[in-house]
């Protein structure tokens, strides 16, 4: 992304509301783990997904597989929170909400034949630490986190996360405000996870659901719908041109249910067959809040300047409507109103010098 027009949209200031970690790390992140660990023989084409390349589903999933082997120690999450959030930061974000889903490994210290556990409770930890530290280094940007749920692990580990997450929420100054739920749409069922997830809505944690992305979710959308979460990731098939059905649109507009939307994620994963037949288009017509994302930068090899400049550019949307989209997405953040005026005064002592 060049020019002028390139520089405006790095200029935008922005809200970054839906980025897994490990989907995250850069090309020069994952270099440096890389040399770390030459004996995984892990190459480039097996973490990113290219320009002009699509992947299944699936294969995205397979993705993260080898993501996750490279970032196995406290030390590598560190260092990939740090640099993914100073990244985003670099990018023009100015409120970022990172999602993760805490992972426990016991690998074996050979030299001093014990087992180094990291435990979901550490891995939080770490990644608040790394806030923390890029916080003590005044970078523009206010990091929260949301805790997540990989549905493939089902009803007991969903439920021990939700406890987890509720004990963040109460120790880490306002840090923790929420529950992610994701993974692989195609593994289990949401009604095994509801009881967690009504938990986690009673208590307080703020809910950010992946729902409907890919086709015949009917069921479990409009059951998790009734909750009602308090975001939407993807929402990919819940219109009825796409087989969804106007009962769970209602539901959605009824509650206001802001929706997640990432473009490029969409169309690298195949849930979508071309940019222009996005279902931003359909939310965005009916001025339904939309809120543009990166879901896996690293991954898909995006940014949040370039998604921005890909929905105005597909859809035809001014410089003013840019700014209204990117200003709106403030009022779907989780965390506190305090947070929100703050945001909101940043965009408008910005916007004289960003939308000249
Ligand atoms: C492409 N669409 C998607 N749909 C559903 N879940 C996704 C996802 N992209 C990422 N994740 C979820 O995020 C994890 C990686 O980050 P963390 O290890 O949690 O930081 C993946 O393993 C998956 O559970
Ligand atoms: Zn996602």
């Amino acid at each position: 992304m060049d020019g002028e027009e390139g520089v405006f949209y790095r200029r935008l200031p922005k809200v970054e509301l839906h980025a897994h970690l490990n989907g995250s790390v850069s090309y020069q992140t994952i270099e440096k783990l890389s040399k770390q660990k030459p004996h995984l023989n892990i190459e480039q084409n097996m973490t990113a997904i290219g320009k002009g390349q699509r992947r299944t589903l699936d294969e995205c999933f397979q993705v993260f597989k080898v993501i996750h082997q490279l970032v196995d120690a406290e030390e590598d999450i560190l260092m990939v929170a740090k640099d993914v959030i100073t990244e985003f930061s670099a990018d023009g974000v100015k409120y970022l909400e990172l999602r993760s889903t805490p992972r426990e490994e016991k690998n074996t210290g050979k030299e001093l034949n014990i087992l180094i556990g990291l435990t979901k409770r550490r891995y939080i930890e770490t990644v608040l630490s790394a806030i923390q530290q890029c916080k003590n280094e005044e970078l523009d940007i206010d990091v929260r986190f949301l805790v997540a749920i990989d549905r493939r692990n089902g009803t007991e580990v969903a439920m021990e996360t939700v406890k987890l997450a509720e004990e963040f929420m109460l120790s880490s100054d306002g840090l923790v405000v929420g529950l992610d739920l994701s993974g692989d749409p195609t593994v289990g069922h949401g009604r095994d996870l509801l009881p967690a997830l009504q938990r986690a809505k009673n208590s307080g944690l703020k809910l950010s659901l992946h729902l409907s992305e890919v086709p015949s979710q009917l069921d479990e959308t409009d059951l998790l719908l009734n909750l009602p979460p308090d975001r939407i990731g993807h929402g990919t098939f819940l219109h009825p041109e796409v087989g969804g059905s106007k009962s769970l649109v209602d539901k959605v507009l009824k509650n206001h249910i802001p929706l997640e939307l990432c473009l490029t994620s969409n169309v690298k994963g195949q849930t979508v067959p071309c940019y222009s037949k996005h279902h931003f288009k359909y939310w965005y017509q009916v001025g339904h809040p939309c809120v543009i994302c990166t879901d896996d930068k690293g991954v898909f090899c995006t940014d949040l300047s370039q998604e921005y400049q890909l929905a105005a550019s597909t859809f035809g949307l001014s410089r003013e409507s840019v700014w209204n989209l990117s200003q709106q997405a403030i009022d779907c953040i989780f965390a506190e109103d305090s947070v929100k005026q703050q945001l909101r005064q940043k965009w408008a002592v910005l916007k004289p010098q960003v939308l000249k």
